[in-house]
């Protein structure tokens, strides 16, 4: 697993330009060399600020979007459409601006699909399985880059602190009475996460300064689960000024002005 690097934004607004930046450059790199590219998405303020900020770009159209696999780490158990899903939120920010191939959009499904939430689960770790290379050696894919919103709590995609969901070794689960609403949710485990080649935590704001400064300084996932977000290539902490507050000032390295 990589050690992070931490880069701190001036704010919110700076920070989901930068990484719309990052994500437009790293899929265009990855898909030059290797034809298409895997994008994990996060829901969250910062993750669909991005989303959007990605739409906004002229750079986007650098990224071939056809030849693009898109995964989630998370999922609100909720009905296709409904408000509160991150599905919804990143169709309207990114997903209904550019020229996915519908098949290539991996949805974690809800109750309108008639499943429970653990059929959910296993219809998507099928799903990564099948997805999966042989070189990949796990029954899911490395992603490229995968994204995670962080919650003030230390919670990442639907990994809460304390929650079962952390020891599990299945891909995906479906998680019960998460402290944040809606209760029910689907998410990806820590070892596909801490598979992925690359992992970006995405966070702003000072309610999150506490989290973010034990997620960097020695705190266990099952505490702070951002302290589990690690991808096998790199992990970068992308920050505003504001959630950046509580580390130590040698660990952030400053890249908006
Ligand atoms: O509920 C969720 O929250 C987190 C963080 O959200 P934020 O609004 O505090 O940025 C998000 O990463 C996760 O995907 C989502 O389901």
């Amino acid at each position: 697993m990589s050690v992070p690097s931490v880069i701190i934004h001036r704010d919110a607004d700076m920070l989901a330009k930068a990484v719309a930046a990052r994500v437009i450059t790293g899929l265009v790199d990855v898909q030059s060399s290797r034809g298409s590219a895997s994008l994990v998405l996060t829901g969250g303020t910062v993750g669909i600020a991005t989303l959007a900020e990605i739409a906004a770009s002229p750079a986007r159209d650098a990224v071939d979007w056809r030849h693009l696999d898109i995964w989630w780490g998370d999922e609100r158990f909720l009905p296709s459409g409904d408000p509160e899903r991150n599905e919804t939120g990143a169709r309207a920010a990114l997903l209904d601006h550019v020229d996915l191939d519908p098949a290539r959009v991996h949805v974690m499904r809800g109750p309108d699909s008639g499943m429970t939430a653990e059929e959910s689960a296993d219809a998507y770790a099928e799903e990564l399985r099948r997805a999966a290379r042989p070189e990949d050696h796990a029954p899911a894919p490395s992603f490229d880059i995968l994204l995670l919103g962080m919650g003030p709590d230390g919670h990442v995609a639907s990994l809460f602190p304390g929650m079962p969901a952390l020891y599990d070794t299945r891909p995906v689960v479906a998680v019960h009475g998460a402290p944040k609403p809606p209760p029910t949710r689907i998410s990806l485990t820590l070892p596909v996460i801490q598979a992925a080649r690359e992992v970006w935590v995405v966070a702003a704001g000072e309610e999150k300064a506490s989290a973010v400064r034990l997620a960097l300084s020695g705190s266990g996932p099952v505490q702070i689960p951002a302290a589990g977000a690690r991808g096998r290539q790199r992990t970068l902490f992308l920050l505003d000024r504001a959630s950046a507050s509580k580390i130590p000032a040698s660990l952030g390295r400053i890249s908006s002005p």
